[in-house]
């Protein structure tokens, strides 16, 4: 198998890992009839009379289905909130087994056209409430999360319109709020985000099943945390609101509900009959892809779960890493070059601040490589584009061009390049199967791409000033280097694989 085949089985066994049905049947269990258990991920539930179910997010329609044939006749109800048109897009691209069995006992209601909090998600919301307000100390109610949960939970604290926390939704998102910032905000003015939820459907035991869509998978961050406990307090929502300048013209209801806030979050105790458990997460799509990769022969790395920052600097970060793995490989890996390249990115990984990359010992890994074997370097995590042209494009196909403008320098400006003495390939794609508005999950990229296109009278820095690397890898090689999948049915940001092995000229 060619390179390029080999990085493509490691991002389907990555996604594959993460998929709702796999990883709901992997990390749930129903056993004994008499008195059922339920076990999630080793920990062991009672159910001692009635179990319910409710959920929203992007993918909860598959970890339902999934849900609900593990469950069987032990459940009792369910009611869960998706994104609107998922029943049918799903059935049209034949994936049946996401998709809820004839005479479901579990009821689903589409909405959030957009991404946004609409009315049919607000009906779904009060659905959901009424369920959990309903449920005594005898029931268990077993909750799905998944990315997209904040805008298909709305429910807005009194007197606060709907139409009023989708207009301020907005203005933050439009204004470049953070998802962490996004939800603090959130949090404070819902009635079943941040542990909402859970509160109402107390005395029952609830598990909240997650998969995670947020880097570090914060658990009252993902989708606003609606059975986990909030560490964030009404002040901390009063200085997001400042940082955007928009505490000065906020609508009287939200005033109002802003100043009977309580300032402390609620108590942990408060959640003694919750329990939050992520199931799928960047983090295991990653181990799944590296135990694949070894499976393969590859020395494995992973780099991280959690890569951010402007795409163009995380491009560069890549560079740099293949550069130092191709300086090791040709016996260059002591020397001013290797040292100049392994400065430029100990300052640039200091400067991303990428949490928990641990480069230093990532660095001495390296060291110790040989050409014998090839190198696999995994990571995954979510870029930033800042978007200044008008073209077509997502920000995995703008990472991989360019990394490919990159690599393409680096070879240009050295007389005898260590990478021209490897073989690379880098593969960088979204889990969720749609990169940006474009039919692609992502793109392959290597050295050579970039020369090529040049020769075919493509100028690739031209496309990526009007971040148009869709029109680029649509139209270059009739679309060979573009990574489309379809959708998933999941979503753990986005994943990157880097393969490298020696040629026999080194
Ligand atoms: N022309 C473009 N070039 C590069 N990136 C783009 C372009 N247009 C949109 N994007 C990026 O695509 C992202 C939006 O796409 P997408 O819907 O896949 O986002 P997402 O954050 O992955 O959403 P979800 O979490 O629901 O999957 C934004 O981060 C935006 O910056
Ligand atoms: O729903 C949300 O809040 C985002 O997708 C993050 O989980």
């Amino acid at each position: 198998m060619s390179l390029r085949e080999h990085a493509l089985t490691l991002f389907r066994s990555a996604v594959g890992t993460v998929r709702p049905a796999p990883m709901l049947k992997k990390a749930v269990k129903l056993q004994g009839d008499g008195c059922p258990q339920l076990l999630v991920k080793g920990q062991v539930f009672p159910v001692k009379r009635d179990l319910y179910l409710v959920g929203f997010g992007k993918a909860v329609l598959g970890m339902a289905a999934a849900a609900e044939e593990i469950l069987g006749d032990h459940l009792i109800r369910g009611i869960i909130n998706v994104p609107l048109g998922i029943q049918e897009s799903l059935q049209r691209a034949g994936m049946q087994e996401m998709l809820l069995k004839p005479h479901s006992k579990i009821q689903v209601i589409e909405g959030a056209r957009n991404n946004l909090p609409d009315p049919e998600a607000l009906r779904g919301a009060v659905a959901i409430q009424e369920l959990a307000e309903g449920l005594t100390v005898d029931d268990l109610l077993l909750v799905l999360i998944s990315g997209g949960g904040s805008a298909l939970l709305p429910a807005p604290i009194l007197p606060i319109l709907l139409e009023e926390k989708e207009k301020l939704t907005k203005m933050l998102a439009s204004r470049g709020a953070a998802i962490q910032e996004l939800n603090i905000v959130r949090k404070t003015l819902s009635l079943l985000k941040g542990g909402g939820l859970a509160r109402l459907a107390y005395p029952a035991q609830v598990v909240s099943l997650i998969l995670s869509d947020v880097i570090g998978d914060p658990l009252d961050v993902i989708a606003s945390g609606p059975t986990a406990a909030s560490s964030h307090s009404v002040q901390d929502c009063l200085q997001v609101l400042a940082k955007y300048n928009l505490l000065h013209n906020l609508p009287k209801s939200v005033e109002t509900v802003l100043s009977s806030s309580p300032t402390k979050p609620t108590a942990l105790e408060d959640y003694s009959h919750v329990c939050n458990i992520i199931i799928g997460s960047n983090t295991l799509a990653l181990d799944e892809a590296r135990r694949q990769a070894e499976g393969l022969g590859y020395t494995t790395l992973i780099l991280s779960a959690a890569i951010c920052g402007e795409v163009g600097r995380v491009a560069t970060l890549y560079c740099q890493l293949i550069q130092l793995v191709c300086l090791g490989f040709t016996g260059l890996g002591e020397g001013p070059l290797s040292d100049e390249v392994r400065g430029n990115l100990l300052q640039l990984a200091a400067e991303l601040e990428i949490p928990g990359l641990n480069l230093a010992e990532f660095l001495q890994a390296l060291r110790g490589l040989g050409p014998e074997r090839p190198v696999c370097i995994l990571a995954g995590g979510e870029t930033t584009v800042k978007l200044q042209g008008t073209g077509k494009g997502g920000r995995n196909q703008e990472l991989a061009l360019r990394v490919g403008l990159g690599l393409y320098r680096a070879q240009a400006t050295k007389v005898s390049s260590p990478q021209g003495r490897c073989e690379i390939v880098f593969l960088s794609g979204g889990t969720d199967g749609q990169d940006g508005p474009t039919e692609a999950a992502g793109a392959f990229c290597s050295p050579e791409l970039v020369d090529e296109a040049l020769q075919e009278g493509f100028d690739v820095e031209a496309f990526l000033s009007n971040n148009d690397s869709y029109t680029f890898f649509s139209q270059f090689q009739g679309g060979h280097h573009l990574l489309v999948t379809g959708l998933t049915g999941t979503n753990v940001m986005d994943i990157q694989v880097i393969l490298i092995r020696a040629t026999e000229r080194s």
